[in-house]
């Protein structure tokens, strides 16, 4: 079907567009009432996930209240671990937990590569909703988690400051670490096509613990799979946000890849100038700026845009939106983008 507003697309590609397209990562859910009425009425996080209707539903909601030019799917990057065998619990405001972990090769053999048709249907069908839904509104966004952040969840347990566990593991078993790692990105690319043939328009991999590793460990343990994956999907748009690693700008520059994420501790221009003209930068605002005035956002908003210039930028934030903002002040980041970036595009800014 053909959209209505493809932005997004055209902005990661490169191509003109009137204005640069906004919206936000963890739009979908947390901040807005309407989320929490959906998930109120089910017994937990995990039923939202797995029922494709409701999952659809707060997938729309952003689009709806928040007037984004992007859905993106309601699920979460911890259904690939648990599809391949490694279950979570998503505990009510402490965050995941993985009953088992992987850390030898005796846990290992209990993990299988996940069929996305048979162990993770649900999202491919709350994939079809939504674009049957949405109607060409917006493109839909599908996403999974970059190996090395799976890898990290997996042996860690839970979230972790240090994911002490997992880095360890690169040092002390590393064949067994990149046999994880393995098994990962075969489910992932399997799941991320799977998600392209049910309707996502483009496909962004979130690589959240880039950050505490070591360049060489970096190079070693994820990009080589990032980079796999990115070979895989190639009919629409590739999204790769790794927070955290502005030492490796660089490589991701060489990635098959359309778009990059920058988060807030990264220097726009450093950045442009280490990936150079030929991909589009995502970001990078400080999710923490919704927390001020509606004047201090437009004001900061205003300056974002004119860092990135009017090409190649998708407007967004360094990270995922906090759960504690204002539905309203994310409209007011929203409609600055929306309205500012015209203004600078024709006077060339
Ligand atoms: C690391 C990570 C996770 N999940 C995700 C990441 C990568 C992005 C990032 O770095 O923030 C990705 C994710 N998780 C969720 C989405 C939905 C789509 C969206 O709004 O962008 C996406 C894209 C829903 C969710 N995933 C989760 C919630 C909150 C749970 C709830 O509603 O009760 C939502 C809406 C839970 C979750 N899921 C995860 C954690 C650590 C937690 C607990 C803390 C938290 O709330 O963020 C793992």
């Amino acid at each position: 079907m053909q959209l209505k507003n493809d932005l997004l697309l055209r902005a990661a590609r490169g191509e003109a567009v009137e204005r640069t397209p906004v919206w936000l990562m963890r739009q979908a859910g947390r901040i807005l009432p309407e989320y929490r009425a959906v998930r109120e009425s089910l017994s937990g996080f995990k039923e939202l996930v797995e029922t494709p209707e409701f999952a659809a539903e707060v997938t729309i909601q952003p689009v709806d209240i928040l007037d984004v030019d992007a859905a993106i799917i309601f699920s979460d990057i911890l259904v690939v671990p648990e599809a391949m065998g490694c279950t979570y619990e998503m505990i009510e405001k402490r965050g995941p937990i993985f009953p088992n972990t992987i850390r030898s090769e005796e846990d290992m053999r209990k993990l299988r590569v996940a069929d996305p048709h048979e162990h993770l249907h649900y999202v491919l069908d709350a994939i079809k909703i939504t674009k049957r839904a949405l109607n060409g509104r917006v493109p839909l966004i599908g996403f999974a988690g970059a190996p090395w952040t799976i890898l990290a969840y997996m042996v860690e347990g839970s979230g972790s400051k240090t994911f002490s566990h997992a880095r360890g593991m690169l040092y002390t078993n590393p064949r067994l670490a990149h046999q994880l790692l393995r098994m990962i990105t075969d489910t992932t690319i399997a799941y991320l096509k799977a998600q392209v043939e049910a309707g996502a328009n483009l496909i962004q991999i979130f690589d959240s613990w880039a950050g505490i590793l070591s360049p060489a460990h970096y190079r070693q343990f994820a990009l080589p799979y990032i980079s796999e994956i990115c070979n895989a999907i190639r009919n629409v748009p590739v999204t790769v946000f790794a927070k955290g690693a502005f030492f490796a700008m660089e490589d991701f520059s060489k990635l098959n890849c359309e778009t990059i994420g920058v988060d807030w501790n990264m220097e726009v221009n450093k950045v442009r100038q280490q990936v150079g003209p030929n991909k589009t930068l995502q970001g990078n605002m400080d999710p923490c700026l919704l927390y001020s005035s509606f004047e201090t956002i437009q004001d900061e908003t205003i300056k974002m845009l004119k860092e990135f210039g009017p090409h190649r930028h998708i407007a967004n934030l360094g990270h995922g939106v906090y759960p504690d903002t204002d539905p309203e002040k994310v409209k007011c980041f929203v409609q600055t983008v929306k309205e500012f970036s015209p203004i600078l595009k024709s006077e060339g800014v």
